[in-house]
């Protein structure tokens, strides 16, 4: 071995132990050296780039990052978190505590994207604000971060934490006799906020200084952070078997413990809560503003010692057996015997108006529920009779059909966003019907699809409606103009947020194949479509281009074979006219007439020969058709994330989820080179980060072989070309559905739909999916007293109620 290259090789090879076997190879022939050199040199540039990457899974996905590289913890390998100073958080899918992390995480942070492997959340002041109101301290969301990050916590994070914690639960909102009060038992706190300009200006009250009261028995149980609260914790700790005799706190009994605790306090303004009165008009600047002061209030409801609004006789049905993530939802929201007003998150067909109905069965006051159609409003009517008990007569509808009110003192009501806000001139009976809900508190108001409500509409319903609590209800918490922050100082915190894969491998929800198909344009429609035109005609020319005609043939007689139940999106009705009479298909839109809408999705539902119908936009939501197993889109609405969620819906609820392999498919046809390229892959971000994959597929599988598909002939396609060159370019726009709200300017940015030119008009939505003829469950009165004499019979509500005695009992 020359001298040189023996030099070389110890060098190099001292420090990784190959040493030894370097210099035997050198001393064998060229090749037997070049081979464990090259091993060598593969060993050297592993461990270079180990060093360079983080030794564990993961950390070579992440740009080098200081703080992570240096700071590694010696076990991190076992821990799933990476942290940095801004708050965002990667929790590894696949280490053994994923489970316990991601339950805590979901509690302190907004999941951002939470596909196979990796999770990304990120901490906010928001979301801590919910941490801390649904009862993590400060102390508790520092340690558990601790301890499943990577890395120690920089100072920078923990600040932030903080920050946004300790000074949560000293003020807040109440209602009284419909009037909003800014309440605390700590008059600085009021006197602090009513310092600032924009407070004081929103006061509405003329009492010099404070209004000053006796504060309600409640107090003991107030919010997190506060006195009264640790008062209430102690109360509950000696509830709990703890028998030895040493321990001061088992000499008395829990009441004699509170007033003890009272006496003690030498502050006598503990017994006292002070408060000023705002607009209610103002009711969302005071909000913001106290947030941006760093003073958040909260809003609860003390349901339980609500003396002054009567109670409403409702239970959930012996048969209603809520999920486990319902609950999980739930008890976020009724945590402390409060109802807390706040955002539950759920996928779409997950059964949120379940949460909604077993909310109202907590809180049992006077509940509005407000809906986005009046179609919706007449499907929650029906789940409240099947799954609670309530009398018929105590559940009216309050849309443009029915105007009812009910008639005893408590009840719940119905309605629309459109009916509650709309500002064109009532009729007599709707105005009776909007004096009768304005003039009265409400213990619950639940808004369903809660982040399609434009911030405006929600405006004017917080100022219509006196509610103590609010409970908003939505898949994807998502909108096209930024506006979903709203919502928070609108409602309150996200409470709960599930996540889409778990609950459809647990087969709550259906798996789904998602595809876009791409399809080349022909040759005519292509070089028509290069020519300068305007955004509809180019627009129709992408959604009639023969090869995407053929691809949506094809696939329906595939998974018509199969024996699927397809339905087909467009939200063009130009084009679902023209695929649906080609197609010898039925097709619904909002000029279709109601007997006719029932008899198609009556006969989808049933006819094993209808297996195949298109839909306009207004089957995007609350449609039910668990029949439903496959889905294919060949019109969409730009950009919008939101309706591809809620269209992926449509098939989530397939009632054949749970047959052995059964997977549902959702296709998206897309023409190649277009901008439908553009708005699809945006469409999709929102799935991708539930974890959904988007196959793409370049080439249908077989669709050469199928002689019989239309426009085969370059005679058809250009007469199709013709057709769609003539059409009227008002036909070609996009369906505008009178009182839609997931309307084109929510949806997308940029306002290209406002250029839309159709304008058809629905009519009405309400019998879309034969809301009429659903049939309700009466219950009658004896089975009322039956099931009162049996007591609560929900698991989830005996719980909250013992829960309630207990705290009681330690109050006595
Ligand atoms: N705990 C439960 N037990 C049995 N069935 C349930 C339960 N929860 C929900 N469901 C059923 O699941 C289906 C979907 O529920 P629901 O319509 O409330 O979904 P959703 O979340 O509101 O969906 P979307 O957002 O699409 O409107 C309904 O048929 C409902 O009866």
């Amino acid at each position: 071995m020359a001298p040189k290259r023996k030099a070389q090789t110890q060098e190099v090879a001292a420090e990784d132990g190959f040493e030894l076997e370097l210099e035997e190879a050198a001393l064998s022939d060229q090749e037997t050296y070049d081979k464990v050199r090259n091993q060598f040199d593969a060993v050297a540039l592993s461990k270079r780039a180990r060093a360079e990457r983080g030794t564990d899974a993961a950390s070579f996905m992440f740009k080098k990052c200081d703080q992570w590289d240096s700071n590694l913890k010696p076990d991190h390998m076992n821990r799933p978190l990476w942290i940095d100073d801004a708050g965002r958080i990667i929790l590894e899918s696949f280490s053994p505590i994923f489970d316990e992390a991601q339950d805590f995480l979901i509690n302190i942070a907004e999941p951002q994207s939470r596909v196979s492997r990796m999770h990304e959340y990120s901490l906010t002041t928001h979301s801590l604000f919910a941490a801390v109101s649904v009862g993590h301290s400060t102390k508790e969301i520092m340690q558990r971060l601790e301890k499943y990050s990577k890395t120690p916590l920089s100072p920078t994070l923990c600040k932030f934490i903080e920050g946004s914690t300790s000074s949560f639960g000293k003020a807040k909102i109440v209602l009284k006799k419909t009037l909003s009060y800014i309440e605390s038992d700590d008059p600085t706190i009021l006197q602090r906020l009513l310092r600032d300009p924009q407070i004081a200006q929103c006061r509405a009250d003329t009492t010099d200084g404070l209004i000053q009261e006796a504060a309600p028995q409640i107090g003991v149980m107030a919010i997190p952070g506060t006195k009264l609260a640790a008062g209430a914790k102690q109360v509950t700790q000696t509830t709990e078997p703890d028998q030895n005799p040493d321990n001061p706190q088992n000499v008395q009994n829990p009441g004699d413990m509170i007033a003890a605790l009272r006496e003690d306090d030498e502050d006598e303004e503990v017994a006292q809560v002070h408060s000023f009165q705002i607009n209610k008009a103002d009711r969302e600047n005071v909000i913001k503003r106290c947030l941006a002061i760093g003073l958040p209030l909260t809003e609860e409801y003390d349901f339980n010692n609500d003396d002054v609004n009567p109670n409403l006789e409702i239970d959930l049905q012996p048969h209603a057996q809520i999920r486990y993530y319902q609950e999980k939802a739930l008890s976020k929201m009724f945590s402390n015997s409060r109802a807390r007003s706040g955002i539950i998150v759920l996928p779409c067909g997950a059964g949120k108006t379940l949460v909604g109905i077993t909310a109202a069965c907590g809180v049992k006051k006077s509940a509005l529920v407000l809906c986005t159609s009046a179609m919706s409003a007449v499907q929650w009517r029906a789940e409240f009779l099947k799954w609670s008990n309530i009398s018929p007569d105590d559940i009216a509808v309050f849309t443009a059909e029915n105007k009812q009110a009910f008639p005893r003192q408590a009840g719940i009501i119905i309605s629309t966003y459109t009916m509650i806000t709309g500002s064109k001139t009532r009729s007599y009976d709707s105005e009776k019907v909007m004096k009768f809900i304005t003039e009265r508190e409400w213990g619950l108001l639940i808004a369903d699809e809660v982040h399609v409500v434009p911030a405006n509409i929600f405006k004017k319903v917080t100022y219509n409606i006196a509610s103590h609590a609010k409970l908003g209800l939505t898949a994807t918490l998502l909108r096209e103009d930024d506006k979903i922050e709203d919502l928070n100082f609108l409602i309150g915190p996200k409470l709960y947020e599930a996540n889409w894969q778990e609950l459809s491998e647990q087969g709550h929800i259906a798996r789904v194949q998602c595809a876009e198909v791409w399809c080349q344009m022909t040759p005519e429609f292509y070089s028509e479509w290069l020519k300068p035109s305007t955004v509809q005609k180019r627009a129709m020319l992408s959604i009639m281009n023969p090869r995407k005609f053929q691809a949506c043939e094809f696939l329906i007689n595939y998974h018509e074979a199969r024996g699927d139940k397809i339905i087909v999106f467009s939200d063009n009705v130009y084009a679902l006219e023209k695929y649906a009479r080609k197609l010898k298909k039925a097709y619904i839109y909002g000029g279709t007439p109601q007997a006719e809408r029932l008899r198609i999705l009556e006969n989808f539902q049933h006819n094993e020969a209808i297996n195949t119908i298109f839909l306009s936009k207004i089957g995007d939501t609350s449609l039910d058709l668990p029949e439903a197993t496959c889905l294919i889109q060949i019109s969409s609405h730009y950009g919008s994330r939101r309706q591809e969620a809620q269209r992926l819906g449509r098939i989530l609820r397939a009632k054949r989820r749970n047959d052995e392999g059964f997977n549902a498919f959702f296709y998206s046809l897309v023409s190649k080179d277009t901008d439908e390229m553009y708005y699809s892959s945006k469409r999709q971000a929102f799935l991708v980060d539930q974890g959904y994959a988007f196959k793409v597929i370049t080439r249908l599988e077989g669709i050469e072989q199928q002689p019989t598909l239309s426009f085969r002939t370059p005679q058809e396609r250009r007469e199709l070309l013709l057709e769609v060159s003539l059409a009227n370019e008002s036909e070609l726009g996009e369906e505008r559905i009178a009182g839609d709200l997931f309307g084109s300017k929510f949806a997308s940015k940029g306002g290209k739909a406002k250029r839309a030119g159709a304008r058809r008009t629905a009519g009405t939505l309400s019998d879309l999916s034969g809301g009429q003829d659903m049939a309700y469950i009466e219950t009658n009165k004896s089975r009322n007293k039956e099931l009162k004499k049996k007591g609560v019979q929900n698991n989830f509500l005996r719980k909250m109620q013992t829960s309630h005695s207990n705290l009681k009992k330690a109050n006595k």
